[in-house]
């Protein structure tokens, strides 16, 4: 719940432990393995035995890595989980670590490239067990076993005669040359279940449902009667934790904080005040902070200015606020994600403490409550998929859980250039009409994040009789799994023209609407 402990799985519940070598895929692996109701967890691939080990752990999985077994400072596992008799699992560097240790030769690749790769089994075992006897996988073309260790035998083969998955039954160990985390890896899920449920015989008792009881009592014992306080955005993960407290402590005990910046969408702040209300919420804390961003943001245009002043701007807003209503050893609740704590170097090696990014990153206040241990973070051990179900259990409605990332300088980095009110309030009516027309066409769930972007630029139209000049909207709309890379949403040509009408019909100050058709990379999802 807090850093320290938001790795304590469920007591009682079976888990499989991960050790992550630093591959990008591993809480790929992490997320899998939950869908399919088993508890896992991810410790740093490097780790001692005794660090992660207890009668729970049901089997480990060996991740991926961008390192070679060749390279001086490869990362290497605890020796002694190979004759711990525990079922291994090895994913690509997984299987090569394993393999090099055990007595097998690796060959070493010049390049590293992803991409499609046949695979044939040709031995029955039970991780190929529901799978069929050819299918695809998705492999890195990096390293491969040139010489297997004693003892281990083949299950499958690439069609170039590459080992594709080989037992080594004397260190209960299973390897996979390919990824069966990514989804282009045909059967990939089955495989990884066939692991986890079948050869690790670990029970499905893991749901968000059977979690929360435990949770709140983890909470409660955590804060006792202190007051705590909630900064909230109105983003998912924030709101999930306002559910949270104020269906686990008497409402009088939370304290929650939003400020409105004058950055937020259309009738955003509204909604949040009447949805918290609705949750229970007594000490709730609209601040108008509208006055003070906008001032300070005039004459700025670059984007790096802009997010400072208002990330600045942000933390002084609150501090002052918060010293108005509170003092004392309160305790400050964050919406921090168990990637956002893994990122931060617990699964990697390194023990820093979980920071949520933006707005609070620098935050004295964060670090201050921090280092009292006055700090929850009651969504530390979820997963986003995890966080929304979490928000669903506790009645949030679908317009919260459901909805589209947001950045932390909010329009101000939607509104390229100067941001004045007036282009806010522009920005806000485009943006409100594309929401509208996405959610009417039943498009909006299908899309990661999709917004408006008012450039800094002036296009000229016809007006009647005569020419006008007037601003231009950029729509964006991106399908993503994770917002690290993202692909742009292929949008049928009438709903655009629809969407393009409506706007330019509804805003007089609008001339233009343009479809932004970058995926990231190269572009980022947000123009600034
Ligand atoms: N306008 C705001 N008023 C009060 N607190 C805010 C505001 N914006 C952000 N915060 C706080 O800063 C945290 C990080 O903000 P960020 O925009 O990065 O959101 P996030 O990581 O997507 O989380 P969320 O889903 O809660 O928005 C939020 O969880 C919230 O605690």
């Amino acid at each position: 719940m807090t850093t320290g402990s938001a790795l304590t799985p469920p007591s009682g519940t079976d888990r499989i432990v991960i050790l992550d070598f630093g591959s990008q895929t591993t809480h790929l692996i992490g997320r899998r393995i939950r869908e399919q109701g088993i508890f896992a967890e991810i410790v740093a691939g490097t780790a001692p035995m005794e660090d992660w080990i207890d009668e729970g752990v049901r089997g480990v999985i060996l991740s991926g890595s961008p390192s070679s077994i060749h390279d001086e400072d490869a990362p290497l596992p605890d020796r002694r989980i190979y004759s711990r008799g525990i079922p291994l699992l090895g994913i690509c560097y997984g299987l090569h670590v394993t393999a090099h240790l055990l007595g097998g030769e690796i060959s070493r690749a010049e390049t590293r490239e992803y991409g499609p790769a046949p695979v044939e089994v040709v031995t029955n075992h039970e991780i190929t067990s529901g799978v069929s006897r050819r299918f695809t996988s998705w492999m890195s073309h990096g390293d491969a076993i040139r010489r297997l260790p004693p003892g281990a035998r083949e299950i499958a083969t690439t069609s170039h005669g590459v080992t594709a998955i080989v037992t080594i039954p004397e260190a209960s160990f299973v390897g996979l040359q390919f990824h069966p985390e990514v989804t282009h890896s045909e059967q990939g899920l089955q495989i990884l279940d066939n692991f986890a449920a079948g050869v690790c015989q670990a029970r499905r008792q893991w749901s968000v449902e059977n979690y929360l009881e435990q949770l709140q009592g983890e909470l409660r014992g955590q804060a006792g009667d202190k007051p705590i306080l909630l900064l909230i955005s109105g983003g998912v993960d924030s709101s999930v934790v306002a559910a949270l407290l104020l269906q686990t402590f008497p409402p009088e005990q939370i304290h929650l904080m939003y400020i409105d910046t004058g950055l937020m969408r259309k009738d955003e702040s509204v909604e949040i005040g009447a949805a918290l209300r609705k949750l229970g919420a007594r000490n709730l804390y609209l601040i108008d902070a509208e006055e003070r961003f906008l001032s300070a943001l005039a004459g700025a245009v670059d984007p790096e200015k802009k997010r400072h002043i208002i990330g600045d701007l942000f933390i002084s807003v609150q501090e002052d606020e918060i010293a108005s209503r509170l003092s004392g050893d309160y305790l400050l609740a964050q919406g921090t994600l168990y990637t956002d704590l893994i990122e931060s170097g617990h699964g990697s090696g390194g023990t820093a403490k979980s920071i949520k990014s933006h707005h609070n990153v620098a935050s004295p206040l964060v670090r201050k409550k921090r280092e009292a241990g006055l700090i929850l973070e009651p969504l530390a051990a979820l997963y986003k998929d995890e966080v929304r179900d979490l928000g669903r259990l506790l009645g949030l409605p679908e317009e919260i859980v459901g909805r589209h990332p947001f950045p932390g300088p909010g329009l101000g980095v939607r509104v390229l250039g100067e941001v004045t009110r007036e282009r806010c309030d522009i920005l806000r009516e485009a943006d409100a009409i594309f929401i509208r027309e996405l959610r009417k066409a039943g498009l909006y769930d299908a899309i990661w994040q999709a917004f408006a972007v008012l450039l800094p630029i002036q296009s000229v139209g016809v007006a009647g009789d005569s020419r006008a000049y007037g601003n231009v909207v950029a729509l964006r709309a991106v399908t993503s799994t994770d917002g690290m890379t993202a692909d742009v949403y292929g949008f049928e040509p009438a709903f655009l023209r629809t969407v393009s009408a409506a706007i330019t019909n509804g805003i007089p100050q609008v001339g233009r609407v343009v479809y932004d058709c970058s995926g990231k990379p190269p572009a980022t999802i947000e123009w600034e």
